[in-house]
């Protein structure tokens, strides 16, 4: 079980920048779960959609899969189903705990972790490509690349689902939409402070495209239709199919 999410409570002269560390791992299902609204709208409409699809396996990719969230949900959720289930992460503490997880749980499929970073691992056949708040700390320069590769992977009729934060093209704008959410973090009880340090940890981590910008680098990589599936002022989600 994750614990509560305290990291930025405390003046800590070691933490500075964003990690996907160990610290981070252990509250990492809180952490998540009270700062990424529709979060839980996100992970429900994961077997919804994979549902649909009349593949044979149905097999899932997870690029940025962390504690194992969403492939976890699609065992529970499609226990009839054949399903090949994989999951990629550059953190091994995330997929320490994501292992812890599936050791405490029955799940009737089988879900394989791999410990590398989206940019590198190869894969190919797939249904559905999850990318859930993940490209955004991927450098800018390598998205283009990734999401050809990932277009390239997919069999017809499957899609990739990636959420995202967004930013918003007019300035005045964005700082009305972030000052929203910290709004939405203080009603899930982080407090100035806490906002304050990890708005400064991720400071060039987590780097976030406009909608429009995301839609453009989802059209060029050769996506048939992207559209914008669910949106909370500065967090989307969109739906890709080939
Ligand atoms: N280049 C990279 N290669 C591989 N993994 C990476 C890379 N960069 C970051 N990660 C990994 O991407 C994940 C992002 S979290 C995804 C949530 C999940 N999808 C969920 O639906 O619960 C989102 C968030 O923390 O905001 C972390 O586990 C990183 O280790
Ligand atoms: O907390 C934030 O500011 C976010 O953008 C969400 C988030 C959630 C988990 C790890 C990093 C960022």
């Amino acid at each position: 079980m994750a614990q509560i999410d305290r990291l930025f409570s405390e003046i800590d002269p070691d933490s500075g920048t964003f990690s996907f560390d160990e610290n981070v791992a252990r509250v990492f299902d809180d952490m998540i779960s009270r700062s990424v609204p529709l979060y839980a709208d996100v992970q429900r409409s994961v077997p919804m959609l994979a549902g649909l699809l009349d593949h044979d396996p149905i097999r899932v990719i997870d690029l940025g899969c962390s504690t194992g969230t969403s492939l976890i949900h699609l065992s529970a959720m499609l226990p009839q189903r054949n399903l090949e289930l994989i999951g990629v992460d550059n953190s091994q503490p995330m997929l320490d705990q994501c292992e812890e997880k599936l050791e405490s749980l029955d799940l009737p499929h089988r879900i394989e972790t791999v410990c590398d970073t989206v940019q590198s691992f190869e894969f190919e056949n797939a249904s559905v490509v999850l990318m859930n708040y993940t490209l955004q700390f991927v450098p800018e320069g390598d998205r283009p690349a990734l999401l050809s590769r990932i277009r390239d992977s997919i069999r017809p009729g499957g899609f990739m689902l990636i959420s995202e934060k967004v930013a918003h093209e007019q300035a005045t704008m964005d700082d009305a939409l972030v000052e929203l959410y910290f709004e939405y973090k203080r009603r899930q009880g982080y407090s100035e402070l806490e906002i304050s340090r990890k708005r400064d940890a991720l400071e060039n981590v987590l780097i976030p495209l406009t909608t429009d910008q995301n839609l453009e680098l989802i059209s060029d990589a050769g996506f048939a239709r992207a559209e914008v599936l669910l949106k909370w002022f500065n967090f989307a989600t969109f739906l890709c199919r080939v």
